[in-house]
């Protein structure tokens, strides 16, 4: 639970400019977390805990979790979806999520294990790709097929639940049919919309972020990153193989209730650093960085090499 330790003192650290009556709130995300608090704010000049505020007060900022192990971080992760999961069919009746490729799929590997397995309201669940390699359904290199091998066909989800892309027609025909899709199902309130954007306002995002900063399908320097009108887009120059790929754009990702970021290893280090930390402007931000929901809530899920070159990170490392 150290991530805990890592958020309260960066939001201490950002917010310590303003006269210590201003600082009351904090993205304390559980209320053991609020009991590091006090001690914490002692040793720092200048920032004095203002009242019991904080509990329920959470900026409307991203969240990092950072952990020790990739198995710490599978059950973090697993938990997190299961209690978005929870919230959304109390509140919507359904669960409408969005999963992409890499290594994310394989760290979800936990809601297959009890108790997820049994306590997810699997048949609630309708399931779409923020991103899709532009392949046959059953080619190694489909996002389809390694979410269903690992995690769909190992729960109970009713397949006409699960939104693929269809894998018969071209990259471009593929991005259009998808958004089609996607409205007919926001038409019928599968998927909610934005207030604000009128973009589709799906419940989760799950992304994971490759070394060069990408999420989804949007590649750093790429054309797709100034997308605003289409919901779901496509490229055919992928830098990462295969080249052909259907994407959510910036303002469908950042219109989502809620978006999660999952990062691990030494590789990811870099731009996690420059997607998190506050680099000035002179750098063009990488794509990560350029996912901020306009409502919704941002997570990062990091491991330890991930997070080693956030600033202050030896914070962390206790
Ligand atoms: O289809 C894809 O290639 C992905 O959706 C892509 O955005 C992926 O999530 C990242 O490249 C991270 O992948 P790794 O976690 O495997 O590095």
């Amino acid at each position: 639970m150290k991530y805990y330790k890592y958020i309260i003192y960066k939001q201490i650290r950002i917010d310590s400019h303003l006269p210590p009556s201003s600082v009351s709130c904090f993205s304390v995300t559980s209320p053991s977390s609020f009991l590091l608090l006090p001690p914490l704010c002692k040793h720092l000049s200048g920032v004095e805990l203002v009242g019991s505020m904080a509990l329920s007060g959470v900026r409307k900022d991203r969240e990092l979790r950072i952990h020790e192990s990739l198995d710490e971080l599978s059950t973090d992760l697993a938990d997190y979806i299961a209690e978005l999961s929870e919230a959304s069919v109390k509140e919507r009746g359904v669960f409408a999520i969005a999963l992409s490729g890499g290594s994310l799929i394989g760290l979800m590997g936990k809601l297959c294990e009890a108790p997820y397995n049994k306590t997810v309201d699997w048949a609630k669940w309708y399931i779409f790709w923020a991103d899709e390699r532009v392949v046959a359904k059953s080619h190694v290199d489909s996002n389809y097929k390694l979410a269903k091998d690992r995690l769909l066909s190992k729960v109970p989800i009713i397949p006409s639940h699960v939104h693929s892309i269809n894998d018969s027609v071209s990259a471009e025909e593929a991005a259009d049919d998808y958004e089609f899709v996607i409205r007919q199902l926001v038409k019928s309130r599968v998927i909610s919309v934005s207030d604000i954007s009128d973009c589709p306002k799906f419940d989760l995002i799950l992304l994971g972020m490759g070394p060069d900063g990408h999420v989804a399908s949007l590649f750093p320097n790429h054309s797709v990153l100034e997308e605003k009108d289409e919901w779901v887009t496509f490229i055919t120059d992928s830098p990462k193989p295969p080249p052909e790929r259907i994407t959510f754009t910036l303002p469908v990702i950042n219109s989502a209730s809620n978006v999660a970021i999952v990062a691990t290893g030494d590789s990811k280090a870099e731009a996690a650093h420059m997607a998190v930390d506050d680099m000035g402007s002179d750098l063009p931000p990488v794509p990560a960085g350029i996912v901020q929901p306009l409502k919704g809530k941002l997570v990062w899920f990091l491991d330890k090499a991930a997070a080693s070159k956030l600033d202050d990170g030896t914070q962390f490392s206790a």
